[in-house]
Parts: structure tokens; C-alpha cells; sequence
């Protein structure tokens, strides 16, 4: 981080460390590109983009992105009945704000809405002779040669859960992580049925187990490595290999997730009971798939609660730009004979998209600089997602300059609301704040 100007410190026992510019930053300027330690995208988001699941870029053409979405939904019901949201409500993290802050321009653009489907919340039924060319493969659009896409790499292991898109990208997931969270028959797990249950009970109940999983797996294959080269125990092994985590602002996931609105104070106790019993399961679970004696001890309940309360506090939205979307822009805006000529093939997709045709990638990811950044209700940097960005890189930017021994903060809320109001979200994060603001207002 020195090479980026920029350098992590410990500023006191209370706040921990913090993120400092080592040079000055001017105003509006870039600050750092990140790409995530680890992440995924959301169970419930992989019927609307097929994405790499190492580096969050879309795979396949237009065609295979519409297939997913219009062949795949078939008979599937919406997941909204799931005991949390697919992000990982009911706990509160930097998602809720990062959805407006990393993606909310992307998401205000979106508002721009292809005019060319007439009343697009109606969802029409896709015409048989163009789903059966769908499903065949053997449809091609209009000008979808204009929104290339890196072809389809299937996953090494022969699982149908990821793809990505290059060689390098499966490489680098098989080798990181993804070599003992595989499914398919290559795979490298004890257990593959308990796996499946794992995943399943994950998409059931909270996207953030599907993480806690990558950094375990990733974890003990980075201690298998190690302990080649390191003389001493596996326990020596197993510290090194959990360095790039250990950074991170981490508290016990049940006792500090925020209590949803709808559980009465009285019930606390056995709201974060139920929650400590949940990861217990998802645990439970895990541990039948990849658990090895050696490394027994990250697999324990208290690790596997803070590896989630970690997440929690420290995660970001990953939000890419959907090229179907644009494709359907770039439609609208041909002159309108051409336009007249291409919506004679797209409209019947279109109209049976409604308005998910607007749909993009959405997940979460854990970035190991960002991480370290403190909240400030004054804050002069802010994490942003620029529309050129197509993979899963985090990007933050400054609101004003920074000079070379300042701290650079972002906020984890809508700063725009009076103390007792950002004291109120901030309690969801579990902390009392001590910017410069709060404390000069109260
Ligand atoms: C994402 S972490 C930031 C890095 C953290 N300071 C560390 O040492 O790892 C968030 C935690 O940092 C502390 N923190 C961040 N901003 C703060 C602020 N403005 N006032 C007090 N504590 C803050 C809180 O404990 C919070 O839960």
C-alpha cells in the first residue's frame, strides 16, 4: 500500500487502525482500484448474470446472458421467502450503504429505462420459435456483435455452480479456494453431498456462509502450501496462511448483528441464539465437506463467527454494469429505420424481461485495503463504482484533497442526517462516532 500513497496505521486502542494518505490526493482524483480478497455474487443474482465467479466479469454473448434469464427462471419460484436476505439481512453492514454508494450511480443511469418496450413491467411470454432458437443456441440478435464477451470457461471440476472467463481466472479460483468448494466430480472435498447441503442451507439462509466458506478453504490450502516451507507446526502454517484476514476489523457475528426492526428488544437473547445456531449449522455442515484433524482449529464456532462478523463489518457491494442492459440502450438509440428493423427481433425479449431487463451483477466482496477504512460524517473519500469498471474491482475516490498524513475515512451512511439520526445507523455497525463532526455537534 505504500506504492498506492497510501498506509494502514494504528491510531489508538479505541478506533483501531485507519487508512493514511502517504502523499497528497487532489480533489475528485482516484485514490485505489482493488479487486476483492474474496466475494461472490448473490445466490439469488446468478439467474439474472452470468458472470466469472473469480473476477465478476459477464461471460458468453447476449444471446447465452438471455438464455440464463429467460430459460433458467422457468418454473422457479423468487427466493424473497428466505430466512435472510440473500445478502446477509438481517444484519446491517457497509452493503446497505454501498448499494447507493458503489452502485447507486450505476443504478440512477439505469433509471434511464429502455423506452422501446411500452409498459416494461408487464412480463409477455417469450413467443415459442424464439425461446426453442434460445434454447438451441442457435439465436443471434441484431448488433449483439457489438457487446463481445470473453467465452464461457466451465469450472475445472466439472461443477455447474461457476464459470469463468479465461483459463487464468479458473486457474487462479481452483487454486485459491475453489479446489475443495467444487461440487463436480474433480473436486477435492471429502464430501461432496455434505457440500451440496452446505450450499444449499447458504442459499437458504445467508449468501455470507458461501464466503466464511472461501476464506476457510482458502485458508487451509494456503497452510497445505505453506508447511512445506515452514519448519514447525501446522499451527505455524495455519497463522501464516490467515494473514491476509487478519487485518480486518473483526467481532463476534450473532452478538453484534443489528437487531431487525421487527424483533422485540424483549426477544434479543433469543434472536442472536437463533443466529448462533444457524452459523452452527452451516458449520456443522462445512466441516463434514473439508475439515482436515491438521486444521482443526479453524474450524471452530468462534472463528466461523467472527470470519462472519468480519464480513459484516467490512464488506462492500460488488455491482457490474450489465451489458444486456446496454445492448437494449444501443437498440433504442439506432436511427429509426435500423431501430424498426432490430426491434422486430428484440422486442419479443425484451417484453419478456419486463424490467429486469435492467438487471446487473450483484454480490459482495471483502477488499483488504478498504477494509481498514474508519467511517467519518465528514468524509473526504468515497467508495464508487465507475461504469467503465467490468469486473469486480472496488474503487475509491476522493470527495476532496487529501494531504499526505491525513487520514483518508468514507461513510458508512447517509451523512446527510442530524447526529441522533447517524448515531441511530451507526449503532447497526457498533460503534459510538468520533469524527471530527460528532464530536464538534455534540
Ligand atoms: C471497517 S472497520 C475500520 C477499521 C478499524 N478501525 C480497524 O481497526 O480494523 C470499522 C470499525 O472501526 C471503528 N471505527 C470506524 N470509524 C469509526 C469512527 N468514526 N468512530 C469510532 N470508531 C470507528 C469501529 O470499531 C468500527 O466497527
Amino acid at each position: 500500500s505504500f506504492r498506492l500513497g497510501l498506509q494502514v496505521r494504528v491510531i489508538d486502542g479505541e478506533m483501531g487502525k485507519g487508512v493514511f494518505a502517504d502523499k497528497d490526493f487532489s480533489s475528485e482524483g482516484l485514490v485505489l482500484r482493488e479487486a476483492p480478497l474474496v466475494g461472490a455474487q448473490h445466490s439469488r443474482n446468478k439467474r439474472d448474470a452470468m458472470v466469472c465467479s473469480h473476477c465478476f466479469r459477464y461471460v458468453g454473448s447476449i444471446e447465452q446472458q438471455l438464455a440464463r434469464r429467460l430459460l433458467q427462471n422457468d418454473g422457479e419460484e423468487d427466493a424473497s421467502d428466505d430466512v435472510m436476505d440473500s445478502d446477509g439481512e438481517p444484519t446491517t453492514s457497509m452493503d446497505d450503504e454501498e448499494r447507493d454508494e458503489v452502485g447507486g450511480e450505476d443504478m440512477d443511469e439505469n433509471d434511464e429505462h429502455c423506452g422501446c418496450s411500452g409498459n416494461s413491467k408487464m412480463k409477455k411470454a417469450l413467443p415459442s420459435d424464439a425461446r426453442s432458437a434460445l434454447a438451441r443456441g442457435a439465436l443471434v440478435l441484431p448488433y449483439s456483435n457489438q457487446f463481445p464477451l470473453p467465452p464461457v470457461v466451465t469450472c475445472k471440476g466439472g461443477c455447474q455452480d461457476d464459470v469463468h472467463c479465461s483459463d487464468m481466472c479458473a486457474d487462479a479460483a481452483w487454486a485459491a479456494y475453489h479446489s475443495l468448494l467444487c461440487t463436480g466430480p474433480s473436486s477435492h472435498c471429502k464430501n461432496t453431498d455434505a457440500l451440496v447441503s452446505f450450499k444449499e442451507f447458504a442459499d437458504e439462509t445467508n449468501d455470507i456462509f458461501h464466503i466464511a466458506a472461501q476464506v476457510i478453504a482458502g485458508t487451509l490450502l494456503r497452510a497445505r502450501k505453506l508447511e512445506s516451507t515452514i519448519r514447525g507446526k501446522h499451527e505455524s502454517a495455519l497463522l501464516r496462511a490467515w494473514e491476509p484476514f487478519a487485518m480486518s476489523f473483526k467481532l463476534l457475528w450473532w452478538e453484534t448483528v443489528a437487531l431487525p426492526s421487527d424483533v422485540d428488544p424483549v426477544d434479543e437473547r433469543q434472536f442472536r441464539n437463533q443466529m448462533k445456531e444457524i452459523a452452527a449449522q452451516s458449520l456443522s455442515l462445512l466441516k463434514s465437506a473439508i475439515c482436515e484433524e491438521n486444521y482443526a482449529p479453524l474450524f471452530s464456532l468462534e472463528i466461523y463467527g467472527h470470519i462472519i462478523g468480519m464480513f459484516e463489518l467490512n464488506n462492500l457491494e460488488i455491482v457490474v454494469a450489465s451489458p444486456v442492459e446496454e445492448y437494449f440502450l444501443y437498440i433504442d438509440d439506432l436511427p429509426p429505420a435500423a431501430k424498426a428493423e432490430a426491434e422486430v427481433y428484440t422486442k419479443p425479449f425484451l417484453d419478456a424481461l419486463g424490467d429486469d431487463y435492467a438487471a446487473y451483477c450483484q454480490g459482495s466482496g471483502l477488499y483488504s485495503l478498504q477494509s481498514c477504512m474508519n467511517h467519518s460524517c465528514r468524509p473526504n473519500a468515497k467508495a464508487f463504482k465507475i461504469d467503465e469498471d467490468r469486473d469486480g474491482h472496488a474503487v475509491l475516490l476522493t470527495t476532496r484533497p487529501i494531504r499526505k498524513g491525513e487520514e483518508a475515512t468514507i461513510s458508512y451512511i447517509h451523512e446527510d442526517a442530524s447526529l441522533d439520526e447517524r448515531r441511530a445507523a451507526l449503532a447497526d455497525y457498533a460503534f459510538v462516532c468520533r469524527c471530527s463532526r460528532c464530536l464538534e455537534e455534540s
